[in-house]
C-alpha cells in the first residue's frame, strides 16, 4: 500500500486543509444546540425579542461561516482525490504497458481495464470521503457526547448504550459484506471481458446464430453480480432502518426521562431540545461513519487490486544473449524450447535455424504449430526454456530488450490501428519521418491507391481500431507503418492473410527491391507466399519439422509437399 500513499506528496496541503476545515465547520456545528438551549431558556422567558433575535442573528452567523468552511473544506478534499487518483492512474498504466505479456495475460486484459477505470474511481471516492468525515464524525460524535454530558451527566449511559449499540450494527455489517465486495469486483471483471469479448466478435455471433447462447450467457453473469449487488444493497439497507430503531429508541427513552427531570426542576426544557439536538448530531455522524467505512473497505479492495498489478515485476530491461556453438549468422535459434507459463506442454521445441542480415525467411506449418510463439521469442515478448537465441552483437545492440526491439517492426497478426489519423498511426512507427517516407511506405505496402481516395489523405481520420477501414485495408496500414520504422528486422505474422494474391506479390516484389537491406520474417500458411524466401522453416506440432528453400522442401520434406500440394488444388479450384 505504501505505493499508493507517495501519491499524497503532491497533495500534501489540501490532504491537511481538507480535514482541517470539516473539523472547524464540526466545531462550529457544535454549538448550534447550546444556542437553542440558551433561546428556549433564557432569552424566550425574558421576553426580550431583540435577545432572541441576537442569538437567532449569532447560530445564524455561525451557520454561514460553518457553511464556508465545508465548501473550502470540500474543494481540497476533491482536489486531493482526483489528484492523487490521476497520480495513481498514470503510474499504474506506465506499470501495465512494461508489464511482461505472461503476467498482462495472467491478470487478463479486461480485468486491467476495470482496475484502470473503475477500482480507481472507487479509491477515488475513498479518499474524498476519508478526507471529510475521518476526522469531523469522530468529533461530532465525541463532542455531542461531551456536550449532552456537561448538559445533564445522568444522560450520558443512554448515549454511551446507544453508540455501542450503532457500533455493533455497522462493525457487524462491514464483516458480512467485505467478502461480497471482493466478489463483486471478481464478478465484474468476469462481465467485462465477457462484453468486451461478445461485442468484438458480434459479427461472429450473428454469421453462427449464436445470439440466443450469448444473450443467455451475458444474462447469467449479469445476474450473478447484480444477486451480489442486492445481497450487499440488502444488507445494507437492514443496517439503515436497524440504526435508526436504535436511536429512536434511546430518543424515547431521553424524552421519557428528561421529561421526569424537567417535571422535577433538576433540567431545564431547553437543555432537553439540547440534548435531543445532539443524540440526532451523534445518530446523523454514525449514519455517514457507516457510509464512510463501507467506502473506504470498497476503497481498499480496489486499492488491493491496483497494488496487485504494481506490485508485478516488470519486464526484464536485461536479457541473456547466450553465443551459439557456430557464430555465423546475425540470428541464430539453437535446439530452442519454449513452454508457456503454467502450459503443461511445450510450444515449441528442437528448433535450430540461423537467419542472415538480409535473409527473406518463412516460416510455415498448420495452426497451432508454434509460428506466432516462435516471432514471440524473436521480438523477445518470451525468453526460451531452454536452448539458446542468439543475436549478433556486431548486427544489433543488445544492451536491453528495449534496444533490441527497436530494429524490429512487428506486423501482427491481427491489424492495429488507433484513433487518429492515417499520418499519426503511419508516425507510430517513426515520428520524425518526412512525408516521402510516409508514401514510400505506403507504396510498399500497396496502400497508396486507397489512401489517396480519402478525403484528407494521409490526414483521413481513423476511428477506434481502425473500424472505417476494410480488413485489407487495415492490413496494409499497419504493413507501412512498419516499413516506416527504420529497422533492421521486419516480422509479418501472417501479416497478408487479408491481401488478395496480385497484391502479395507486388508487395513481395517492392519489399524485395526497395528493402535489400531488410531481413524479413514471414509467417505464412500459403506455400506460394513464401516460395521465394531464402529459406523456409517447417513446423508441426511445436517442432521444426525441416528447413530448406521452397525447392529443396518440395524435394526433401514429405509435410511441406502435401501442404503445398493441397493448396494448389485448392487454389485451381
Ligand atoms: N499464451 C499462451 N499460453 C499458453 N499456450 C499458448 C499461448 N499462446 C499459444 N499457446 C499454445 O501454443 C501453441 C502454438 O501456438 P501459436 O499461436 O504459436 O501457433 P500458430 O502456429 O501461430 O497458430 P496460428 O497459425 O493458428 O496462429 C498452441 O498449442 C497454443 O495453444
Amino acid at each position: 500500500m505504501k505505493q499508493l500513499l507517495v501519491h499524497f506528496k503532491n497533495y500534501r496541503l489540501s490532504s491537511f486543509f481538507g480535514p482541517f476545515f470539516k473539523l472547524i465547520e464540526a466545531l462550529l456545528e457544535l454549538t448550534i444546540p447550546m444556542f437553542v438551549a440558551v433561546i428556549i431558556d433564557e432569552a424566550i422567558p425574558s421576553g426580550e425579542v431583540s435577545n432572541v433575535i441576537r442569538y437567532i442573528a449569532m447560530m445564524f452567523g455561525i451557520g454561514l461561516t460553518g457553511f464556508l468552511f465545508s465548501i473550502t473544506a470540500q474543494y481540497h478534499s476533491a482536489r486531493a482525490a482526483i489528484g492523487v487518483t490521476r497520480s495513481i492512474g498514470n503510474d499504474l498504466f506506465k506499470h501495465i504497458i512494461h508489464l511482461p505479456k505472461a503476467e498482462r495475460d495472467d491478470i487478463t486484459p479486461a480485468s486491467l481495464v476495470t482496475r484502470m477505470t473503475s477500482d480507481l474511481f472507487q479509491i477515488q471516492s475513498a479518499i474524498n470521503i476519508f478526507f471529510r468525515l475521518f476526522l469531523r464524525s469522530p468529533f461530532i460524535v465525541l463532542g455531542s457526547m461531551i456536550m449532552a454530558m456537561q448538559i445533564d451527566l445522568r444522560m450520558t449511559s443512554y448515549f454511551l448504550v446507544m453508540i455501542l449499540l450503532l457500533t455493533v450494527v455497522v462493525v457487524g455489517s462491514l464483516y458480512i459484506t467485505t467478502p461480497v465486495h471482493a466478489q463483486i469486483r471478481r464478478e465484474l471483471d468476469r462481465l467485462v471481458t465477457l462484453t468486451r469479448e461478445q461485442i468484438q466478435g458480434i459479427r461472429v455471433i450473428r454469421a453462427f446464430r449464436q445470439e440466443d447462447r450469448e444473450k443467455q450467457e451475458f444474462k447469467e453473469q449479469n445476474e450473478s453480480l447484480t444477486f451480489n449487488q442486492i445481497k450487499v444493497g440488502k444488507l445494507s439497507n437492514f443496517t439503515n432502518p436497524l440504526t435508526y430503531v436504535i436511536v429512536n429508541i434511546v430518543l424515547l427513552l431521553i424524552i421519557w426521562q428528561g421529561g421526569h427531570f424537567v417535571n422535577e426542576g433538576t433540567l431545564q426544557q431547553g437543555q432537553l431540545v439540547a440534548l435531543v439536538n445532539y443524540l440526532l448530531a451523534i445518530l446523523v455522524e454514525l449514519v455517514k461513519i457507516a457510509m464512510f467505512v463501507m467506502q473506504i473497505n470498497r476503497g481498499l479492495t480496489s486499492a488491493n487490486r491496483v497494488v496487485d498489478v504494481l506490485n508485478r515485476p516488470l519486464e526484464d530491461t536485461e536479457f541473456n544473449n547466450p553465443e551459439p556453438a557456430q557464430d555465423t549468422a546475425s540470428i541464430v535459434f539453437e535446439d530452442v524450447a519454449f513452454t508457456y507459463p503454467d502450459a503443461a506442454e511445450a510450444s515449441l521445441e528442437d528448433v535450430s535455424f540461423a537467419i542472415q542480415t538480409g535473409d527473406f525467411v518463412g516460416i510455415t506449418g498448420s495452426t497451432g504449430s508454434g509460428k506466432s510463439t516462435l516471432l514471440s521469442l524473436l521480438t523477445k515478448t518470451y525468453d526460451p526454456t531452454s536452448g539458446k537465441l542468439y543475436f549478433d552483437t556486431g548486427v544489433f545492440d543488445v544492451t536491453t530488450r528495449q534496444n533490441l526491439r527497436n530494429q524490429i517492426s512487428v506486423v501482427p497478426q491481427s491489424a492495429t490501428l488507433f484513433k487518429g489519423t492515417i499520418r499519426s498511426n503511419l508516425m507510430q512507427g517513426n515520428p520524425r519521418a518526412s512525408e516521402a517516407e510516409l508514401w514510400a511506405a505506403l507504396d510498399a505496402a500497396q496502400a497508396s491507391e486507397f489512401v489517396k481516395s480519402k478525403k484528407g489523405q494521409l490526414d483521413a481520420e481513423v476511428e477506434s481500431f481502425g473500424r472505417n477501414f476494410s480488413g485489407g485495408q487495415r492490413q496494409r496500414l499497419t504493413i507501412a507503418r512498419a516499413l516506416v520504422k527504420p529497422a533492421k528486422v521486419l516480422i509479418l505474422d501472417a501479416a497478408t492473410s487479408a491481401l488478395d494474391y496480385v497484391t502479395e506479390s507486388n508487395f513481395l516484389k517492392t519489399l524485395h527491391e526497395n528493402y535489400q537491406d531488410m531481413t524479413i520474417v514471414m509467417v505464412s500458411e500459403r506455400t506460394n507466399s513464401i516460395r521465394q524466401a531464402d529459406k523456409i522453416v517447417v513446423l508441426e506440432q511445436g517442432k521444426q519439422i525441416g528447413v530448406g528453400s521452397h525447392e529443396e522442401l518440395l524435394e526433401q520434406n514429405e509435410v511441406y509437399r502435401e501442404i503445398h500440394a493441397s493448396q494448389q488444388v485448392l487454389e485451381v479450384n
